[in-house]
């Protein structure tokens, strides 16, 4: 099939390829031209495991990257992976959304016969029939129902294990109009789908729209609850990791996304959570459950910083802060808690050496004006630092002897896996 994507980000990029791998012939549409050169050139313009190999296979064959919107008109469908951003006021911003459908529908005038649109970004309820359908209509001449079909496919593939996540999905969530849209979407999917333990989800639009919300809710409150349990489980000096993972035995609960510490940041579960609750009130419910879910995330690096300052005096101290980007396997760092710590420990006037393994540019790039020395390894942010913070569980952090600190006051943002000898000698500990 042909498979036109715009948008090449996380998700675009990383489908592009993957589709390509699965048969497909894919070009990728995208407005940052370093992008599209990145991919022609055979390489993945993000870090994410098995994608540089997908992307070197078939660039020049299978795959293709471009700003030209025109490229669409060769295509049977196009996927939008677009930003789905939030205001200031936590609601959703449709404007990329609005600007590429615009385009589309331009492109789209030119092609003879039938096309298949599929929102793939994370969409409130009513966007895609409300919002993207009507702006492609008027700028293509098409309609929906004739030579015009529109889908919701809701994208669930976490950072750090894009690839394999999408190739093998827990379940496919198609969301169409028509039987013709679920065909194709079928038929795009079909090698995905001979996965028995993938499950196939056929629903309208407006349901497709909300499951993705409605997951990533219950897993942003899951994580949060987690968390709530951790501090209390703290303040009574029992070990949170011990209590929760007991309760994960059950079945009903299972032992997935329990780790309480940080808690959670990205570039989804934040905006996610917010634009459910922006659009929640708009249609006149009020939805308390899911604002103290952020007002717990909003408080733990606080109380991480506080744990540490029990411990060192902040003023002036050397602080190691192990780990940047906002979980492990990625070098996003959109936010991450990492960079809350960060904040709070600069507020007290600590001085702050960091070191992740794959995010520490990003961040030079992204916060130039931060005041914060980088360390080229674990060992070297340590070295004479009064206290650590682990804020993300890259495995490397595994294996550390925490050696070479001037005091080994350690605070354990993620619970990683260090030796019991080496735990011993803490002051500080973990969550
Ligand atoms: N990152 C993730 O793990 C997941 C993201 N999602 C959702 O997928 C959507 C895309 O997310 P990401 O890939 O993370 O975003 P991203 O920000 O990494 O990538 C979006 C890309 O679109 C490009 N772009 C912006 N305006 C454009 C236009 N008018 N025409 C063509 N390209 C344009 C940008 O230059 C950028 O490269 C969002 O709605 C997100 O919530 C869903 C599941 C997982
Ligand atoms: O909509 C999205 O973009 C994606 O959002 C999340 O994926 P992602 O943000 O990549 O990362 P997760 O693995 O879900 O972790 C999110 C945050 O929660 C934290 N977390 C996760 C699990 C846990 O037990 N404890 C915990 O603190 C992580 O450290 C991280 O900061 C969802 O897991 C994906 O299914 C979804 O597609």
């Amino acid at each position: 099939m042909n498979v036109s994507i715009i948008g090449s980000g996380y998700v675009g990029t990383t489908i592009a390829a993957c589709l390509a791998d699965i048969g497909h012939e894919v070009v990728n549409v995208e407005i940052d031209e370093s992008i599209v050169e990145t991919i022609n050139a055979g390489e993945a313009p993000i870090h994410e495991a098995g994608l540089e190999e997908r992307i070197a296979e078939h660039a020049g064959t299978r795959l293709r990257a471009t700003t030209d919107y025109d490229a669409v008109v060769d295509t049977d469908v196009t996927l939008l992976c677009l930003p789905t951003p939030q205001k200031d006021d936590g609601s959703l911003d449709l404007a990329i959304m609005r600007a590429a459908s615009e385009s589309l529908g331009d492109a789209l005038a030119a092609k003879d016969g039938d096309h298949l649109v599929v929102v793939k970004s994370t969409v409130l309820p009513g966007t895609t029939e409300e919002v993207v359908g009507p702006i492609v209509e008027e700028h293509s001449g098409k309609r929906v129902g004739e030579d015009l079909e529109l889908a919701m496919n809701p994208e669930f593939l976490r950072m750090g294990t894009a690839v394999q996540d999408f190739l093998e999905p827990d379940k496919l969530v198609l969301g169409t109009t028509s039987d013709a849209a679920a065909d194709t979407l079928r038929e795009l999917y079909a090698p995905i789908l001979e996965n028995p333990d993938t499950h196939l989800v056929e629903t309208d639009v407006r349901e497709a729209e909300l499951i993705k919300y409605a997951n990533n809710a219950f897993l942003a409150a899951k994580v949060s609850l987690v968390n709530e349990l951790g501090n209390v489980s703290k303040a009574y000096g029992a070990d949170a990791y011990e209590v929760l993972e007991a309760v994960g035995l059950d079945d009903r609960i299972s032992d997935r996304f329990l780790r309480s510490g940080l808690g959670w940041g990205g570039s989804c579960f934040p905006k996610d959570v917010n634009a459910i609750r922006a659009g929640a009130r708009e249609q006149g419910y009020e939805p308390e459950l899911l604002d103290a879910v952020v007002e717990v995330n909003d408080k733990q690096p606080r109380q991480l910083v506080a744990l540490l300052a029990d411990h060192v005096d902040l003023e002036g101290a050397r602080i190691a802060v192990l780990g940047l980007s906002f979980k492990p396997g990625t070098d996003d760092i959109r936010k991450s808690r990492a960079l809350e710590v960060i904040d709070s420990l600069r507020a007290h006037d600590a001085d702050v050496v960091a070191y992740d393994p794959v995010a520490m540019d990003t961040v030079r790039e992204t916060y130039p004006d931060l005041e914060i020395e980088y360390a080229d390894s674990p060992a070297a942010a340590l070295e004479n630092a009064d206290s650590a913070v682990v804020a993300t569980d890259w495995p490397e952090f595994d294996d550390l002897s925490f050696d070479g600190m001037a005091r080994r006051v350690v605070v354990d943002g993620r619970r990683i896996d260090v030796d019991e000898d080496v735990l011993e000698v803490y002051e500080g500990l973990t969550w």
